[in-house]
């Protein structure tokens, strides 16, 4: 159910200094019922100050934020596509993921050796594209020979679906990545099933030296410049801020390093917000006195489909929602003094859910 984020790079860019900084950050998360994890999936929860709000007013026995899962991809060079390393295992692994963290190295050091001799985030970006472009052409090659033969046979809807096809096969063909072209649900529709890795939001992560975190170099404003037009979050960290970052355990201490450093905030947190924005998610809270929860929905959700995350149930047997605002809460303190002050709204199937909203979900089975 979580939220997946793969971190892919060129090697030696930090991809693991980050990953390693990530996972140690879990240890906050120690009371939550995971599933069984693999060794390069980290998982951390989100931080969210509204839950805190919320457990000093209704005082549950246990707080749950969501979580956001992070895997270390490691293995992507040159020839990835064709095998090369161990390409096809970790183009694999990328397809499992809701958003991709594209690490680049923009810190200068002498003694870390680049694959491919210097440091050159916009070369580096483009090699990783260009496997993944690669791979994704295959994907719908495949699929452009099986429906073409629908299609010469007078199918309607694999003849358009041909179209769809094509379209994205002359845009990669063109060294784009998918996410970039111009698309319509038919076209979204005819490539669903292939899972494409270009086509996945993506977050550039500009790993810098320690120096340089706040004021950028001239590697960051090359990636900067480089990926302009494509709609896309450049979040500048430092992973081995990161990785110091991850030892301190005593939250005032952390504070305190972030303010050394002149940060407002970790660059892990960063990460996290940049990538609900790119998924265009946002959070709706539970809250009763066994549990304050967060959930993970998509901006425009309708009130069943909001509680589908909780339970399929309560989807399927959806009658009505229950909805506090976090400001009215604040304000009247008590569910009972809400629904005196009529602050507590009752919404049917249609309602879309919001940011911060408070949910109690009436259903039936
Ligand atoms: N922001 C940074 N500033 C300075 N050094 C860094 C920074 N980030 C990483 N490094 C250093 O760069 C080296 C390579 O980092 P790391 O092992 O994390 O790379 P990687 O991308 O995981 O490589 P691989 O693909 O080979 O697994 C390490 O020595 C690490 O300490
Ligand atoms: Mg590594």
């Amino acid at each position: 159910m979580g939220l997946r984020c793969g971190i892919v790079g060129l090697p030696n860019v930090g991809k693991s200094t980050l990953f390693n900084a990530i996972s140690s950050a879990k240890a906050e998360s120690a009371n939550y019922p995971f599933c069984t994890i693999e060794p390069n999936v980290g998982v951390v929860t989100v931080p969210d100050d509204r839950l805190q709000i919320l457990e000093e007013l209704v005082h549950p026995e246990r707080v749950l934020p969501t979580i956001i899962e992070f895997v270390d991809i490691a293995g992507l060079v040159k020839g990835a596509s064709k095998g090369e390393g161990l390409g096809n295992k970790f183009l694999a692994n990328i397809r499992e993921v809701d958003a991709i963290i594209h690490v680049i190295r923009c810190f200068d050091d002498p003694n870390i050796v680049h694959v491919a001799g210097g440091v050159d985030p916009v070369f580096d970006k483009d090699v990783i594209d260009t496997e993944l472009q690669i791979k994704d052409l295959e994907s719908v090659d495949k699929k452009i020979q099986k429906v073409e033969r629908t299609a010469k046979a007078g199918d309607a809807k694999a003849k358009k679906e041909l179209a769809s096809l094509q379209k994205f096969k002359a845009h990669l063909e063109d060294g784009k990545n998918a996410r970039s072209l111009d698309v319509t649900e038919e076209d979204l529709e005819a490539v669903e099933d292939l899972k494409l890795l270009t086509i996945k939001p993506v977050i550039y992560a500009a790993n810098v030296d320690e120096a340089s975190i706040n004021s950028g170099n001239q590697f960051v404003d090359a990636l900067k410049e480089h990926v302009k037009d494509e709609n896309a979050e450049v979040v500048v960290i430092s992973a081995a801020i990161e990785s110091q970052i991850a030892e301190i355990e005593d939250e005032e201490e952390k504070q305190m390093f972030l303010e050394e450093y002149g940060l407002k905030e970790s660059g892990l947190n960063k990460l996290i917000r940049a990538s609900y924005s790119i998924l265009n998610l946002i959070t709706y809270f539970t809250a009763g006195v066994k549990e304050v929860r967060a959930w993970t929905i998509q901006k425009g959700w309708k009130a069943p489909a909001a509680a589908g995350v909780i339970h399929s149930d309560f989807e399927k047997g959806f009658i009505r929602a229950e909805v506090i605002k976090l400001k009215d809460y604040q304000e009247f303190k008590s569910e009972a003094k809400i629904k005196e002050a009529g602050k507590m709204a009752v919404e049917g199937k249609e309602y879309v859910v919001q940011d911060g909203d408070i949910m109690h979900f009436r259903f039936n089975v």
